[in-house]
Parts: structure tokens; sequence; C-alpha cells
């Protein structure tokens, strides 16, 4: 049994003296959050005995009704974050404007407190997902600036799945990854209080006949959206040649656990119910750290055409259209909006 303290200690004895105070930060601040990871699973294991079901009665930047929990998990993890020596500063899906910390730190973090928030008062599954981008302006207190760097410069990204067991996925960028581990999992042991290690380098098929996306919106998609999933449906019957099933967790830490877990594609695409949006789904806080995680897993993600981690942030709480998982099927979806 190897626990996350364990694997970090050989991680960082793996590692060449250059790059350690950088990984050693990283780990650090990995640490912070799924120890609030902990706490958030407490409460929801305690769920309607807990005051964390419900509307939190506020709105946040992104014009949704907050839940309860948003607004905790969101407190939780900002307090232990800019409590953090490495942490610069912190922005989060729930908050305005990015938080400074603490200005000698290396580290900014970016995260989606609660993700999944319409799973929480029905006891489903929701999680945490985490970005760790380098400072660049060490010394210099943090503006929301600071944060707008390509998926591409990602330290680390990952998320906790709070489901029927709680769960820890992460992965270094490649030029951490002193190990070569790729995508690693571990599982929350509710005896011992530790994470233990579960799965190393976790690969995505290339094929699958998996997909998610929410049907309802199937009119306000752009025509080769609609063709692809038409062609999926069609299933041996169609120019596809086989049957494909659909799961849709409405989290998609969820969805992108799943994926991970045993293959499939993951869509939420731009459509035109409200053309002042591009897509649903964040860059900053889900669309960059699950693409880190599927691209280091062998997988592909996408706005439909172009890859999500090169695009140029322009503000912190931009949203994207997303299509990531199995690498031949988002090539198919690329392949469809080209020819359109
Ligand atoms: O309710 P919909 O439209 O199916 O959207 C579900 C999607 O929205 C999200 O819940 C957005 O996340 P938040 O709960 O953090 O706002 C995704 O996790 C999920 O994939
Ligand atoms: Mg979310
Ligand atoms: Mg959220």
């Amino acid at each position: 049994m190897t626990t996350l303290n364990d694997y970090f200690q050989s991680y960082l004895t793996a590692t060449s003296s250059d790059s350690s105070s950088e990984k050693s930060a990283v780990i650090d601040v990995i640490n912070t959050i799924t120890t609030v990871g902990k706490e958030i699973t407490e409460l929801l294991r305690k769920g309607a005995l807990a005051d964390i079901h419900g509307e939190a009665g506020a709105e946040n930047v992104q014009g949704e009704q907050q839940k309860k929990l948003d607004v905790i998990a969101n407190d939780l993890l900002l307090d232990a974050l800019t409590a953090n020596k490495h942490c610069a500063g912190v922005a989060s899906e729930e908050l305005d404007d990015a938080t400074p910390a603490n200005e000698s730190g290396e580290l900014l973090v970016l995260f989606d407190p609660l993700d999944g928030s319409s799973n929480i008062d029905i006891n489903m599954p929701t999680g945490t997902i985490f970005s760790i981008l380098p400072h660049n302006n060490k010394g210099q207190a943090v503006t929301n600036a600071d944060f707008l760097q390509k998926g591409t410069e990602q330290l680390a990204a990952g998320y906790l799945l709070y489901g029927s067991s709680a769960m820890l996925a992460f992965t270094f960028s490649d030029a951490l990854d002193s190990n070569n581990d790729g995508v690693i999992l571990f599982s929350l042991n509710p005896t011992t209080g530790e994470f233990e290690l579960v799965k190393k380098n976790i690969s995505i098929d290339a094929d699958t006949k998996e997909y998610a996306i929410n049907a309802s919106n199937a009119r306000h998609w752009l025509p080769p959206m609609q063709q692809y999933i038409n062609e999926l449906l069609a299933g041996t019957t169609g120019p596809r040649g086989k049957n494909f099933n659909t799961r849709w967790v409405a989290a998609m830490v969820g969805d992108v656990h799943r994926i991970l877990c045993r293959g499939g594609i993951f869509i939420y695409p731009k459509d035109t119910k409200d053309p002042s949006k591009a897509g649903k789904l964040r860059l900053m806080y889900e669309a960059n750290p699950m693409s880190l995680l599927i691209e280091r897993a062998g997988g592909a993600s996408t706005d439909a055409i172009n890859r999500i981690m090169d695009y140029e942030p322009t503000d912190i709480h931009q949203r994207v259209p997303v299509v990531l998982g199995a690498k031949n099927e988002v090539e198919q979806v690329q392949k469809l909006h080209q020819q359109a």
C-alpha cells in the first residue's frame, strides 16, 4: 500500500536538485487541496444532516445561483490556500476576481470548488477541480492578468471526486513528471483518512462506444455536432457501423473520471442558446485542468476544432466548448467541424 505521502516522498527522491523546490511547492499545494477535500468529503457524508443542501441565496460571477456547498467549499479552499506559503494567489469559479495570497509564493492556484452543484442535494457525485500555474511576477501581488496563461503552462492539475468513495486524480506537467507516472489515481481510505495509490499511468483507449452529452440541448447545437450525434444514434444501421451508449453524470468531474477508468468521449459543445456564451464550461477551472489529465492519459481535448490547452485566455471566467476523451472520436468530431 502506497499512501499519498509515500508517493510524494519517492517522487521528491527521484527529482534532480534543479527542479526540486518547484516540485516540493507543487506537492505542498496539492496536499493543502486534498486536506480540504477530506473536509468536503466529511460534509457530503453527513449530507442532509449537515447544513450543506439548498441555495446559498446569492448569485456568482457566472450568473449562477450558488448552492450552500459551493460557498462552503470555496471558503475552505480559499482559507487553506491563502495560508500556504507557496501560493501567491487563487482564482475561483465562485469569485469575481483573483485573490492575492503570499507575495513570496511561486504558484497560482485555480479551482472549481464544487463541480456538479446540481448533484449536491440529491446525493450524486460531485468534485473539486484544480489547476496549478507558475506565478511569473513573483514578489508582486497577483492580478487577474497573472492567471491568463495557456493550459500548456500548467505545472499540475487534478480533481477530487466525491462519489461512493472519495478519489483523487492528478498529473504533473511532462516536465515535472520525473517518475513518468502520467495520470495517477488515489482512493481515500475512510478508516485511516489517508489517500492510497490505486493506479499510475492511466491510459484512455483511442476508440470507444460510450459518449456523454446533454442531449436536451440538441436543437441548439451547430449542424456538425448534430450530425456527429445522429451518426452515433444510428448505431449499426448508420455510417459508424456500431452501437453507442450514453452516460451523463451532470458533473464533469464524474464524466471525466469514467473516461479515465473505462474510456469514452465527453462533450459540452457550443450552442446557440445564449450567443454571449461560447460554451458552458469554464476554461480556467474546468477545461484546462481536465485537458491536461486527458492528454497525459493519451486522449485528446478540443473545442471541436482547436486544442483547448492552446487557448490564449482573455478572461479568468472565460467559457469554452469542450470535446474530450477517446482520440479517434475527438478526431471524428474535428473532421465533421472542419468539413462544415
Ligand atoms: O446541467 P447541465 O447543462 O447538464 O450541465 C452539466 C455540466 O455543468 C457543470 O455542472 C458545471 O459545473 P458547476 O457545477 O461547477 O457549475 C459540469 O460539471 C457538468 O458537466
Ligand atoms: Mg464545474
Ligand atoms: Mg462549481
